[in-house]
């Protein structure tokens, strides 16, 4: 379960997150929809650990982040400006995250790969992917360790249509298996009928629909 409670982030004397409260279970699919500037990467940085909150709390299976716990012990993430290491092949990128948690296998990572459309076995590094190849990859990146979180920042931006299918089967496993999926977008028809329950950010509120 993850909660917040009575979240809100200021900086530079604005609010950007204001007085937010919610609950995501395991098994369900959120969408978090909202306009340029609205709070969605925000209110994603901070539920990654990323950003800490001016006040209020985010609880991870009872446990408080930055108080209990300093990161969501299973999380995982596409956020902007995330970075792949470009001189690698795919399988490498994850290989090397792989060292950090020590929970995925090498048989893991290339599942991950594949179910994203891409080759495990190729060695094209990642400075000749294109932009919806890099955006493959960071999705292999967030579900290989099958986090019980996974939160997305547009994660099909630059995908084929095709390739959106796929990923949105993919998501579907993935709640399937039991994660709690929350998904941000400014485009909500791209991702509505994915999700079981639509958020919407206005101004760094959170609005339930
Ligand atoms: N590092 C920062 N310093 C100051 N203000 C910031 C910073 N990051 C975000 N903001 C502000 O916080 C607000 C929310 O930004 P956020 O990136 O969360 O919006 P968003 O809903 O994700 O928008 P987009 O759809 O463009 O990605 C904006 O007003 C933005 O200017």
């Amino acid at each position: 379960m993850l909660q917040i409670c009575n979240l809100s982030k200021k900086i530079k004397n604005t609010y950007v997150l204001k007085n937010i409260s919610y609950t995501f279970k395991p098994g369900y699919i959120y969408g978090l929809f909202g306009k340029n500037g609205s709070g969605k990467t925000m209110l994603l940085r901070t539920l990654a650990g990323l950003v800490i909150p001016t006040e209020g709390e985010v609880i991870i299976n009872n446990q408080v982040l930055h108080k209990d716990i300093s990161f969501p012990p299973s999380v995982g993430v596409i956020i902007e400006n995330m970075e792949l290491l470009p001189q690698y092949d795919a399988y490498t990128n994850l290989f090397i995250l792989s060292k950090i948690k020590k929970v995925a296998s090498k048989h893991d990572i290339e599942e991950a790969i594949k179910k994203v459309g891409l080759d495990p076995f190729s060695k094209l590094k990642v400075k000749k992917y294109s932009l919806g190849m890099k955006q493959r990859l960071n999705i292999a990146q967030a579900i290989f360790e099958k986090p019980d979180i996974l939160l997305l920042d547009e994660p099909t931006n630059a995908i084929d249509d095709k390739g959106v299918e796929l990923i949105h089967n993919l998501l579907l496993e993935e709640k399937k298996r039991g994660a709690i999926i929350i998904i941000a977008s400014h485009l909500k028809e791209d991702i509505e009928s994915l999700c079981d329950f639509s958020l919407k950010m206005n101004e760094g509120n959170l609005i339930y629909e």
